[in-house]
């Protein structure tokens, strides 16, 4: 039984896929977080800014096989609603919470069949399933990396326990800073200046923001 949160069509704000038409899933649950405020403070990971509880959000529910909720996402991609996408690969991107808690060879299978490039966003401290077209690696503070090569590293900064040296000889394609949206409660709030001194003065790291909450789209 997979449970999603949420799921909708939108634009892919992060990383170096920002701006592309996607699929996003949104799976239940977290490993580093319940989810509930009275939590945070004493979380693996204290700066989340999603709501990932429950199944309760747009097109959300629980899906009972790879088949079911692969039709269910497949149904958002605008091609199957009579719109003109041509020559556009349909992308998926599965995130959470923390989709590797649920996200399998078999569904990944699916939405190959269905004509998808399947896109993953993780915390990179469980396994990945064979068969992701784009994985983003996310670290959070010191919890260990089960993962430690992927296409994108892209760290919420600043981290007092996550600082950049320490992933910037990992083995992946491109490395991302993205900016810590303010949060609640004590922590640290917005690093946007801290990013991008950082970034000029480490040229292998580049600047991501998160275009989907300055366009306001979701
Ligand atoms: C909500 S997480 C879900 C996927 C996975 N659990 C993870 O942490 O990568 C999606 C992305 O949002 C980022 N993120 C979460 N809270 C943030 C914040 N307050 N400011 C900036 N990025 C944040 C995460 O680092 C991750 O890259
Ligand atoms: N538009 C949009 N892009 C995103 N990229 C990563 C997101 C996430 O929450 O995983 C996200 C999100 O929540 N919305
Ligand atoms: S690991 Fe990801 S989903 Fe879990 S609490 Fe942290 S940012 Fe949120
Ligand atoms: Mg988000």
């Amino acid at each position: 039984m997979y449970h999603v949160k949420e799921a909708f069509y939108t634009l892919q704000g992060e990383g170096g896929q920002a701006g592309r038409a996607s699929v996003f899933c949104r799976f239940s649950g977290c490993n580093l977080w319940s989810g509930r405020e009275q939590d945070r403070a004493a979380a693996a990971c204290r700066f989340c800014d999603t709501d990932f509880i429950g199944t309760d959000g747009q097109h959300g529910g629980r899906f009972s096989s790879a088949e079911a909720l692969a039709e269910h996402l497949t149904a958002l991609w605008p091609d199957q609603q009579g719109q003109d996408v041509r020559g556009a690969t349909p992308y998926v991107v599965f995130t959470g919470g923390e989709p590797l808690l649920q996200l399998d060879e078999r569904l990944i299978h699916e939405m190959h069949a269905r004509g998808f490039e399947v896109a993953v966003e993780t915390n990179g401290t469980l396994p990945a399933p064979a068969g992701i077209d784009w994985l983003c690696v996310s670290p959070k503070g010191e919890n260990r990396l089960a993962i430690t090569q992927g296409d994108e590293l892209k760290l919420v900064h600043p981290q007092a326990d996550a600082p950049p040296e320490h992933f910037a000889g990992l083995a992946f394609a491109h490395f991302f800073l993205q900016p810590m949206d303010a949060a609640p409660a004590g922590l640290r709030g917005d690093g946007m200046a801290e990013t991008v001194t950082y970034c000029l003065a480490h040229p292998q790291w580049r600047l991501s923001l998160q275009t989907h909450k300055i366009a306001g789209i979701d």
